[in-house]
């Protein structure tokens, strides 16, 4: 099975670099609306036999094109919603962004019982993330698309496949329609997949980036975190 994850484009919230994670949370930009757009023809190769999304209004929106491109059911699901900044929510300041990061990087190196200040625990949110994994196996699907977020996005490719530097998390960039494919490797069954391509960058094209304003000033954040 193949599992093609990818971040929904701009809002004004990545704009203006705050943890925005509330629910339905931010529309797309005019820009946002333009990658969404261009992951019909970026896809247009690859077979997919169904299209999931998270709860968030902004990736709806972002899979929306794809889904009537396809002629598919969008599948919305809870447990594909962002990471809840909890205590944090809505800020923007470096401080309060490495806070969050610290967090989302700990669960990484296996302090999973760790919790958001005011929001979940890792094993929380790999588990719910993991159910809808679940449920997509189960239904004997190949090629499946999901459209989630950034932090969330992340962590659980991290944390489930075999093939990542879990002691360098930084190396794991996401911009908007930035694109991470996975296969079941088989084996364990902490980590059972494999990935196969990180496409960090905005999927449609570079003149579709816009990497100042894609979230939380990452970069600047990962030097000062490890
Ligand atoms: O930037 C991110 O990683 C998060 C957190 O703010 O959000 P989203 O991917 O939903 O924009």
């Amino acid at each position: 099975m193949r599992l093609i994850l990818i971040r929904h484009g701009q809002t004004p919230s990545n704009v203006r670099r705050l943890l925005d994670t509330a629910l339905p949370g931010p529309a797309l930009t005019e820009l946002g609306e333009q990658q969404a757009q261009a992951l019909v023809p970026a896809l247009a190769e690859l077979p997919l036999d169904a299209i999931y999304a998270s709860v968030a209004l902004r990736a709806q929106q972002t899979a929306q094109p794809l889904v009537e491109a396809r002629g598919l059911d969008l599948q919305v699901r809870e447990g594909l919603r962002e990471i809840s900044a909890g205590d944090l929510e809505l800020a923007g300041d470096l401080p309060s962004i490495k806070s969050y990061l610290k967090v989302v990087y700990a669960w990484l190196l296996g302090e999973r019982e760790l919790r958001m200040p005011g929001g979940e625990t890792g094993a929380e949110v790999l588990s719910r993330f993991d159910e809808v994994i679940r449920e997509i196996s189960e239904a004997g699907l190949q090629n499946v698309a999901v459209v989630s977020h950034g932090a969330m996005i992340r962590a659980w490719a991290a944390c489930r496949a075999a093939n990542t530097d879990l002691e360098n998390p930084q190396k794991y960039d996401l911009s908007n329609t930035g694109m991470v494919i996975l296969e079941n490797s088989g084996g364990d069954a902490e980590r059972p997949w494999r990935i196969v391509s990180w496409i960090g960058e905005p999927i449609g094209g570079p003149e579709l980036a816009d990497t100042h304003h894609d979230g939380p000033e990452i970069e600047e954040v990962n030097a000062e975190t490890r």
